[in-house]
């Protein structure tokens, strides 16, 4: 089984036990369901494009950051000017959770995304319950149907899809209307392998209607002047901020020297 499938695996149980727990209409009735969301989309258009992450270890990494609050760090990234945040609420392999969303959301404005292995519509009432603006879909998971399912369950109440791809056969059973941004991983989530080039090989494949995002592995601005003529407008960056003792101030300096 390769980690992939492992980390689904766990989601599936984890999922069935919160089912049991806290039912559907406790995350409904939350304060925060009725809150409106802002588009992440529209926030990558209109500003740096640099959607940072909170990720405090990864099962490639180990730890990278398990010093810093989740509030600092939020509060920080927005200073510096992000166009989104993402969360990871993982726990078993990412060291999340979805507290560090609730935290987040009480400490910024901006967009913020949950960056989950989602595979049921629970998970994105819970997104939405927890104060998330949108949502990450991982298409080496999910089935078309899936994908189509749990994207309109997104829209229908008011979340942004980001739909994740690494190949030309996810890109192809992928492409669909419920979706507002189509990110590239340039990190195989199988083998780890990290390269800017599956970002750019299937940039000509992505219809223009979507807002395009590349993700993963990337550590300098000569990255994004690589990539931005490929059609990009969106870059999630997690380790390069979270390794240093002050990733809100490492945002800040980066998003400086891009323009
Ligand atoms: O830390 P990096 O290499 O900058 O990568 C960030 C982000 O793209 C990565 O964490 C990620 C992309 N897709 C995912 C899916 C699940 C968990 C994590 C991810």
């Amino acid at each position: 089984m390769n980690i992939l499938d492992k980390i689904v695996a766990d989601k599936r149980i984890e999922v069935d036990l919160k089912k049991g727990l806290i039912p559907l209409k406790q995350l409904e009735a939350s304060v925060l369901f009725d809150r409106k969301s802002t588009s992440m989309s529209k926030s990558i258009k209109s500003g740096s494009g640099i959607i940072a992450e909170h990720k405090r270890r990864s099962p490639s990494k180990s730890v990278i950051n398990q010093k810093v609050s989740v509030q600092e760090v939020a509060a920080g990234y927005e200073n510096a000017g992000v166009s989104a945040m993402s969360v990871l609420t993982d726990g078993k392999h990412f060291g999340g959770s979805l507290d560090d969303l609730l935290l987040a959301r009480a400490s910024v404005k901006m967009p913020l995304l949950r960056k989950e292995f989602i595979i049921d519509e629970y998970q994105i009432l819970e997104a939405k319950a927890h104060g998330a603006d949108a949502i990450l879909l991982i298409a080496a998971v999910l089935s078309k149907n899936e994908i189509k399912s749990l994207s309109e369950t997104a829209k229908s109440i008011g979340l942004d899809v980001l739909l994740e791809v690494h190949n030309e056969e996810e890109l192809h059973k992928s492409i669909m209307p419920s979706l507002d941004m189509l990110g590239v991983n340039n990190r195989n989530l199988k083998t780890f392998e990290v390269s800017l080039e599956t970002s750019k090989k299937l940039s000509t494949i992505i219809p223009n209607d979507f807002v395009k995002v590349s993700e993963s592995g990337i550590s300098n601005i000569e990255a994004i002047k690589e990539l931005k003529p490929y059609g990009y407008e969106g870059f999630l960056i997690g380790e390069n901020f979270m390794k240093t003792d002050n990733p809100g101030k490492s945002a800040s300096e980066f998003i400086k020297s891009l323009k």
